[in-house]
């Protein structure tokens, strides 16, 4: 203790930093570091992030996709798990980035391998989740996105417990869902009454999830910065959540 306070220059505590010039504050860093007995580390206090995984989900026409699309584009290390579909293809879709496209045949075959983390028959068609995509992603440590619709996110919690992150994304009302999908021209009118009906139905689920966005018309942007605060504060926690699958 004696070395510490024989390098302190003189003078009251208080101003002691304000009036040290560079050469004394290493003096008086070296002098800490004395008093210690060890040297400063420099390594980060912080233990580094763990890849995550998120589960989007929500209404048909919520706007899931374009969320996930903008959050993409704004944020680096982030893997949307393309799912595959024995849905025909739609005007303007893209086998291997919207979906996988496949037959019924050679989905059956998947759920046999046992290489779907989940699947579902959803508005009549098979839709699943490759494993070794989340694996082979998580490896290189991107943040994994799962795209579902609100009977794969109960599956999937019950599969992954807390160790994913179950985000509900709702628009601001019924009625602007409504116009939303209408807008969207991809249903037919009675494709459209199945998916409006089963809306209803499933917002009532969304206390099954963590956290709720809300992608308001023409507010994309700020349904985009919420998911993103949400991967934030789920990087800062202190508790990480641990996946194996
Ligand atoms: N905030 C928003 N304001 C206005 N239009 C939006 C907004 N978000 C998405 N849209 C539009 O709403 C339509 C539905 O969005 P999207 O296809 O992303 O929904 P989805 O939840 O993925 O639907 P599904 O579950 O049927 O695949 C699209 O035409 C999209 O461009
Ligand atoms: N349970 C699962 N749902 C999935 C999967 N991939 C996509 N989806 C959801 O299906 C509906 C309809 O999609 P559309 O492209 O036909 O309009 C939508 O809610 C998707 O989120 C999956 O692997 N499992």
């Amino acid at each position: 203790m004696l070395s510490f306070l024989t390098v302190l220059p003189l003078g009251p505590p208080k101003r002691l930093v304000s009036c040290c010039g560079p050469a004394l504050q290493d003096q008086l860093f070296r002098g800490l570091e004395a008093a210690l007995g060890t040297t400063f580390s420099s390594e980060p206090l912080a233990p580094p992030p763990q890849p995550m995984i998120l589960v989007i989900s929500g209404p048909s026409g919520v706007g899931k996709d374009a969320v996930i699309k903008r959050l993409q584009e704004e944020r680096e290390g982030i893997h949307f798990v393309v799912t595959a579909t024995s849905r025909a293809m739609r005007p303007g879709e893209v086998d291997g980035k919207d979906y996988y496209f496949v037959s019924k045949e050679e989905f059956l075959t998947m759920i046999e391998r046992d290489e779907l983390l989940e699947y579902a028959l959803v508005y009549g068609e098979y839709k699943g989740i490759p494993k070794q995509q989340i694996r082979d992603y998580m490896a290189k440590g991107c943040d994994i996105v799962l795209r579902v619709d609100i009977q794969g996110a109960a599956t999937l919690r019950q599969i992954l417990g807390e160790s994913a992150v179950f985000i509900f994304l709702v628009a601001e009302s019924e009625e602007a869902l409504v116009k939303r999908l209408i807008h969207r021209k991809t249903e037919t009118s009675d494709m459209l009454l199945v998916r409006v009906a089963t809306a209803r139905e499933e917002v009532k689920r969304m206390k099954n999830f963590d956290y709720v966005v809300v992608n308001a018309e023409g507010k994309l942007e700020e349904a985009v910065k919420q998911v993103e605060s949400i991967i934030d504060a789920e990087k800062a926690k202190i508790h990480k959540r641990h996946v194996n699958i």
